[in-house]
This record gives structure tokens, sequence and C-alpha cells, in this order.
């Protein structure tokens, strides 16, 4: 069986005269979580922006499921990094949105919806407006109103580097739970070198000039515990890259 997610050759330019990303490939596997980690401005979100379809590829090509990514799809669930909740409307109506457009019926979309806000540890707040919650619930939100329409691949813009350190924290452990629950694929951008090791299982270093360095596979155990001397190696090896990069700057 092939590949979820192929990626051949890509190359990206927002105008001719400046390249964006070039000579990008690599695969993803089913059920597996990629984090894309560079330094910034070095075309995360744009290469995530490809894979969900909001913008062509200016070369080469972008496969998920075999298909050719030319659009934006259902089948590619996407996390804003502000998250783009109605905030006047309630955590069951912003849940129910996507099911709503997708003309689901009433019954089944009623125990959809039910479902993905327990999934998230919301049902008591099912009826509260957005504006109500702190930063984490909505976090919590808008990751239940992507999974609702049952994507294969989830796709997170830095979901939480608007969250405190500790907030953070939290919602990592319930988004790996969620992940091995739910055998979802997973692809992810950071800035953040312990939110990638925490979370991974493959970790693409995407460098300053748009072309990749290094995809490093993350061989311990999850959950992870982020004191481990394994884990430290990871972290100073991607500190390294980091520190690199900036230095060629
Ligand atoms: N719509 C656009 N038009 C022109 N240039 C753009 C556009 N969007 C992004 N860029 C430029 O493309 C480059 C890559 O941007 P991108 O947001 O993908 O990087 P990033 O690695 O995600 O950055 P950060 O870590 O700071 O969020 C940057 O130099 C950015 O200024």
């Amino acid at each position: 069986m092939s590949a979820l997610v192929q990626l051949e050759n890509v190359a990206f330019n927002y105008t001719p005269d400046s390249p964006i990303l070039n000579n990008i490939n690599f695969e993803i596997e089913n059920n597996t979580f990629v984090t894309i980690l560079g330094p910034s401005g070095c075309g995360k979100s744009t290469l995530l922006n490809l894979i969900a379809g909001f913008i062509p590829t200016s070369n080469g090509s972008i496969k998920v499921d075999e298909k050719h990514v030319k659009a934006p799809s259902e089948e590619r669930g996407f996390v804003f990094q502000d998250l783009a909740l109605f905030p006047w409307l309630s955590v069951y109506k912003n849940v129910e949105f996507g099911l709503k457009m997708q003309n689901i019926p009433k019954e089944k979309r009623d125990q959809k919806v039910k479902e993905m806000i327990e999934l998230v540890g919301l049902s008591s707040y099912s009826n509260f407006p957005i504006s109500s919650l702190s930063g984490g619930m909505k976090q919590r939100v808008a990751l239940a109103r992507t999974l609702a329409t049952e994507p294969n691949i989830l796709l997170l813009d830095e979901p939480f580097s608007a969250l405190d350190a500790q907030t953070r924290d939290v919602l990592q452990e319930e988004l790996l739970a969620l992940h091995q629950k739910l055998s979802m694929t997973t692809m992810l951008v950071t800035h953040s070198i312990d939110e990638a090791i925490y979370l991974s299982d493959t970790i693409i270093l995407l460098s300053k000039n748009g072309t990749i360095k290094e995809i490093v596979q993350i061989d311990i155990d999850k959950p992870r515990d982020r004191t481990s001397s394994s884990y430290n190696d990871y972290q100073k090896k991607l500190y390294e890259f980091l520190r690199n990069e900036r230095q060629q700057s």
C-alpha cells in the first residue's frame, strides 16, 4: 500500500523572483504524526497550505490518498492558528457547522456533534458561547469541529502557540491521546522543539532556504518522558539545527 501523503519535487514561490520552497520530497504513512520544524519564515505554513490545497504548487506533485491535491477538501481537516471559530455561537453550533455545510441529516448530525464534544471533554459547555471559553477550551472546540467531518488527515498550523505553557502541555497530552485513540494521520507545524519531540513519529527539518535539511525519526515510546536522556539527545540535535539556521541568516 502506498503512503497516505506523497510529495514529489515540490517547489513554490509567491512571486517569480522569490522561491519559498524547493525540491521537497517526502512521504507520510497512515496513522503517523509528522511535524514540520524550522526557523521563522522558512515556509512551514506554506508547505501545510499546499498540502491542504489552499494554494497550488509551482512545480512537482502532492498526492493524498493517491489523488492529486488540487483544491481544499474535507478529507484534509485544517485547524487554523487563529482557530476561525464563530465567537457568538455556542460550542455545539461551532462543531455542527461543517456537518451542516455537508447537509448531514439533523439526527445524524446531532449524534456526531455530541460525540465530538465529548471526545474533547466539553460536554458540560455545549451551550456556552465561544467568547466565554478559555484559550485551551477554544482549541478543543476547533479540534472537535475539524474532526467532526471525519478527515483522513489532520493538518495543524501552530495550534498551541497562543497558549500559556501549562495549557500547552495539557493540550499536547490530549492531542497525543486523541491521535492514538483515533489513529488519525496528523501533520503539525510548530516552532517548538519540545512540542515536536513530544508528539511526533517523524520531524521534517525545513531550512531557511526552503529545502529539507533532514527527516528525523523519533525513536522513543509514547507517551514520552520529557526529562529522559534520549528525549534530551533529540532536543540537543534540534537546538543545534535551529542555531545553525539562525547563524546562516
Ligand atoms: N501571501 C504571501 N505573499 C507573499 N509572500 C508570502 C505570503 N505568505 C507568506 N509569504 C512569505 O513566504 C515566506 C514563508 O512564509 P511562511 O508563513 O510559510 O513561513 P513559516 O515558516 O510558517 O513562518 P513562521 O514560522 O514565522 O510562521 C516568508 O518569507 C513570508 O514572508
